[in-house]
């Protein structure tokens, strides 16, 4: 029999133990679509675990990457060393056909980009092209898994009927769970290997159980089975919107504060000191390409207004401009006005560490102060350049060389902690995220919700 008669998953006469053995001592190729901040790190452990691990991605300077034995995604740790590990081991590679990958596979593994479109309408259509590759492949006995983030409703009504019309199998043929990624870039080997329990819904109990065998050799937390796959694309959304509406009370909180001229920072880490509060902090807005977008997952999936949702996603996206008319403010009362002043921008990526500027509140930041006529500069440490930015771009080393009238704490960098005060002439500072200690100097900082 070949490799692949061999070990199956779904609906196999193997016994869960030998499917287990099989699994760890490499005879069940696993293929991940999407190498990514995500798709990489869990090719990466999913390649320490089973040793058979092809990774697809159609961006070649990816795939050449990984094939080199090098980490295209920064600043996460061990990764470096675990690419480099298991590529050497051969039990990690890449190739930039998804349909190639899927030839051999037995476990796919889809952890592609699920973005909104410019009018807020979920964007599936890589997922669906990365499910048409897996159906040219799929074979009898695999399990197709989608860490995807998806609106709830996706894998039953969209992507289970795909695989079957486009692969020449049935659906009691093969395995579909959804095994959503619950990882935070910065810490994502240590989020897939078990920093939360791993939630697990398949579309039928034996893919469940394929699922929750496999990744119980992943992760070293428990494995979560819920009742189907549309509950498990549930659980990762709830998860979201919950992030989005909190961060959205935090931000109205945070207004409400500076009318009753108290600090909102000092009273919502008071209000949380007890367990069934945990109100998150307020800032100049909410960005990446998660929080932001999931809200959408259930707005336009389900048609409805759920005007808690889309009101959260409004407090949320007003307060780029909030923070904005905070620095017009501030200059008005020293007798200057944004159009005639130069603004300094600290931090255009979505937060702190992580090289991702999609939803970043610093573009309209910088796009608004623009527009009032500002000359706008930005310092970000972990970004190459401010393409698409309303700014121009200074490496840390040369603020010392400038005098601004204002500056924006936008994304709390580390590399921040560096900057010398003191060397500036007195300006306005409106400090975003409640991360500056500026009391010791002559700059007039508002912080947002107070400090
Ligand atoms: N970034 C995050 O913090 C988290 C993201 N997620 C979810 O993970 C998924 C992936 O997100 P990220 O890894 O952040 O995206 P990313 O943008 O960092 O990486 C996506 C990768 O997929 C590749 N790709 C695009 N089209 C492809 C195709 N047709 N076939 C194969 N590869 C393709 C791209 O070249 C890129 O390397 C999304 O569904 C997201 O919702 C889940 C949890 C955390
Ligand atoms: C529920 C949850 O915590 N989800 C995490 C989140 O990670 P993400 O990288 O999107 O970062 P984040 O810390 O949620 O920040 C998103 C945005 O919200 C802002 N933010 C965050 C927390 C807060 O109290 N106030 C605030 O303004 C951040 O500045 C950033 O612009 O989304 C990820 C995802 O689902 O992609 C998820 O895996 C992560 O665990």
């Amino acid at each position: 029999m070949s490799l692949r008669e061999q070990t199956t998953l779904y609906a196999s006469d193997a016994t869960t133990e030998e499917q287990r053995e099989a699994f760890l001592s490499g005879d069940i190729p696993v293929a991940v679509y999407g190498l990514g901040k995500m798709g990489l790190p869990l090719a990466a452990v999913y390649a320490e675990t089973c040793g058979n691990v092809v990774g697809a991605d159609i961006d070649p300077d990816v795939v050449s990457a990984v094939n080199r034995g090098d980490c295209h995604v920064q600043r996460e740790p061990g990764l470096d060393e675990l690419v480099s590990e298991t590529v050497a081991a051969g039990a990690l590679s890449a190739v930039e056909s998804p349909t190639e990958a899927a030839r051999d596979a037995t476990i796919h593994v889809a952890i592609v980009p699920t973005p909104i479109t410019d009018d807020d309408e979920p964007d599936l259509a890589i997922l669906q092209s990365v499910m048409e590759s897996i159906a040219a492949g799929l074979t009898p006995g695999d399990l197709v898994v989608v860490e995807c983030t998806v609106p709830p409703g996706t894998t039953r009504d969209l992507l289970l009927p795909m695989l079957e019309a486009e692969s020449d199998l049935s659906r009691e043929e093969f395995g579909v769970a959804v095994c959503p990624e619950r990882t935070s870039s910065g810490r994502a080997l240590q989020d897939i290997r078990g920093a939360y329990p791993k939630v697990v819904g398949g579309v039928d109990e034996e893919s469940t159980r394929v699922a929750e065998l496999v990744y119980g050799e992943l992760t070293d937390n428990e494995v979560i089975a819920v009742p189907n796959e549309t509950t498990a694309e549930a659980v990762k959304v709830f998860e979201g919107v919950y992030r989005d509406v909190n961060i959205a009370l935090a931000n109205e909180l945070a207004k409400i504060a500076d009318a009753a001229d108290i600090s909102v920072n000092e009273a919502i880490e008071t209000a949380n000191t007890q367990p069934f509060c945990d109100i998150h902090k307020p800032g100049p807005g909410v960005g990446g390409h998660c929080i932001p977008y999931y809200p959408y997952f259930l707005i336009r999936q389900f048609d409805e207004e759920f005007s808690l949702l889309t009101t959260a996603r409004e407090v949320n996206d007003s307060m780029p401009a909030f923070t904005v008319e905070k620095v017009a403010e501030l200059l008005s009362e020293e007798e200057k006005s944004v159009s005639d002043s130069r603004v300094l921008v600290l931090g255009l990526t979505y937060r702190p560490g992580v090289e991702e500027t999609r939803a970043a509140p610093a573009r309209p930041i910088c796009a608004d102060l623009t527009e009032r006529g500002a000359d706008v500069f930005a310092a970000d440490p972990v970004l190459p350049n401010a393409d698409g930015f309303d700014a121009t771009k200074l490496p840390l080393e040369a603020l010392a060389d400038y005098d601004f009238d204002a500056a924006v704490l936008v994304t709390d960098h580390d590399e921040f902690a560096g900057i010398d005060w003191a060397g500036f002439d007195p300006m306005v500072v409106v400090d975003g995220r409640n991360s500056l200690d500026l009391s010791w100097t002559d700059h007039r900082v508002y912080t947002i919700g107070g400090d």
